[in-house]
């Protein structure tokens, strides 16, 4: 059974439609990334998996149990009330030492970092530090909105080489919405492209070259993403879509 599934799901907000028969599932042990252009519904989405927007059509399915670790966008944090990483990672409830400390280390943070004041970190520590907070939940499913927004290059990469890494030890799903094309492209099992409806979604390679995903993000971009995670070597038919066979092992489909 998928981890979470949507079925049909739709969405209206301000009584716009802004998702629209929206069919996916995460599986665990999978990355699964949405892209699509600003305003596409990659947050409403997230927020309707999670339980925090009720779909105004359609179905969503959990796991039984399911533990989610939601990373967001971003969070504001006053500064003129000092919190300290510690007292950060005992939201919503506190941890023991050990726990603590070994989720710092998954992501790439020492101990010491917890006496740091959340806002004297940088970009890159505090998302590695909302990512700690999500891991000591021991999710079966990690959610990701935009968790890399505001880090350079390397840091965005290094980002997703800990989200790899654990997908690996906590044998969880991962669900994330990424600008990051070129990354998101190495990073992830699957990827779904989103433009208020699912445009298409299969594997990186068969998302890359399908003209719906071209469309939303210049041709351009498919001739860079080649250069990260582009194997298969047969020429592409310029008008081929997302039902193309890749053989990459999963397929992918294409809805309008
Ligand atoms: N709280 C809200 N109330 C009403 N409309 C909203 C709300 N949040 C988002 N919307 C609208 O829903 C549509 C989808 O927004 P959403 O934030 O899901 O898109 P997105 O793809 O995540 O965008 P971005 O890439 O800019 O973060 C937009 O037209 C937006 O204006």
């Amino acid at each position: 059974m998928a981890l979470l599934s949507a079925n049909s799901v739709s969405v209206f907000r301000d009584g716009r439609l802004v998702l629209d028969g929206v069919d996916m599932s995460v599986d665990r042990g999978e990355i699964v990334t949405i892209v699509g252009p600003n305003g596409s519904g990659k947050s409403t989405l997230l927020e309707t998996l999670i339980g925090a927007i009720r779909p105004d059509r359609g179905k969503i399915r959990r796991a039984p149990r399911l533990r989610i670790g939601y990373v967001p966008q971003s969070l504001h944090i006053d500064p003129s009330m000092p919190m300290p990483v510690r007292r950060f990672l005992a939201l919503p409830h506190p941890h023991d030492r050990l726990s603590r400390a070994r989720a710092l280390a998954q992501v790439g943070l020492s101990e010491a970092v917890e006496d740091q004041p959340m806002t004297g970190l940088s970009g890159g520590q505090f998302q590695r530090v909302l990512l700690a907070r999500a891991i000591l939940m021991e999710p079966d499913l990690l959610v990701l909105d935009e968790a890399t927004r505001g880090l350079d290059q390397p840091g965005t990469a290094a980002f997703y080489e800990i989200v790899e890494d654990l997908r690996q030890v906590l044998n969880c799903g991962v669900l994330m919405v990424s600008h990051d094309l070129h990354v998101v492209m190495s990073a992830s099992d699957r990827v779904i492209c989103l433009n208020g409806h699912i445009c298409c979604h299969g594997t990186p390679e068969i998302v890359a070259s399908a003209p719906e995903y071209r469309a939303l993000f210049g041709m351009g971009t498919r001739g860079t993403l080649a250069l990260y995670r582009h194997t298969h070597d047969h020429a592409h038919d310029a008008d081929h879509d997302c039902d193309h066979d890749h053989s990459q092992g999963d397929g992918g489909h294409h809805a309008g």
